[in-house]
């Protein structure tokens, strides 16, 4: 049975799982969830994830939540080889560096920025954490000096993590090519991957939605 992803395309995090699938073949059957109707407090979903966070994959009853779990699963379980996440231990150790600071710095701006402005309709001044994405955009651009992606010579798991995170903060802090060159290329190349298409609905659906945001006077 095809391993069920509650998630939502909006959310970078989501897009993140749903790349990695494609990139995999693996079909998912997808349970939308609407959190600006508070659909993560719903006590049948609290059942399966107390945290209420999306993504949350069920796979035969086996229950895992968090992006980065997830991804780094789904390879173990469902990949042909290791090559999205490398049994080598300094790759690995260079992956797994990557996904944390994409969990602890990148995606920590979903929650502080996009999250409250789409669902709690809070007026969140993007002047006061320009600083601070700025420097995570000059942090990337020097992990990219060295290689072509973000852990090495390979696409791995932690580009499939960050491409969603760092697009999602390019719609509000746009990335300058000037400024960051290395960044600029390693987006463009991730553009042209066929699993891209799984990031780039709910990005437009996100530049839709926050376009909207900054138009309407509610
Ligand atoms: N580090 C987590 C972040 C998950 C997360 O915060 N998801 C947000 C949507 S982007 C969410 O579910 N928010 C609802 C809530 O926390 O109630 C991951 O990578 O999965």
């Amino acid at each position: 049975m095809a391993p069920t992803l509650y998630m939502s395309e909006i959310s970078p995090s989501c897009r993140a799982v749903l790349m990695t699938a494609r990139i995999l073949g693996l079909t998912l059957k997808v349970k939308k969830m609407d959190l600006s109707k508070q659909e993560q407090f719903s006590p049948n979903f609290l059942k399966i994830n107390p945290q209420h966070t999306i993504p949350t994959l069920c796979d035969n009853g086996f229950i895992i939540w968090d992006s980065h779990a997830i991804i780094a699963f789904l390879v173990g379980k469902y990949g042909n080889d290791d090559q999205l996440y490398s049994k080598d231990i300094m790759e690995r150790a260079l992956i797994d560096q990557r996904l944390h600071f994409d969990s602890s710095v990148v995606n920590n701006f979903t929650r502080t920025i996009l999250n409250p402005m789409l669902y709690n309709n809070a007026h969140i001044s993007v002047d006061e954490h320009r600083e601070s994405i700025l420097k995570t955009y000059a942090l990337m651009e020097k992990f990219l000096r060295s290689y072509p992606w973000i852990a090495g010579k390979k696409l791995t798991i932690a580009d499939l993590s960050l491409i969603p995170s760092i697009t999602s903060l390019d719609v509000i802090v746009p990335i300058s090519r000037e400024d960051y060159p290395n960044l600029t290329k390693w987006i463009e190349k991730a553009e042209r991957l066929p699993c891209y298409v799984e990031n780039e609905n709910g990005l437009n659906l996100l530049r839709d939605l926050l376009s909207c945001r900054c138009c309407c006077p509610c």
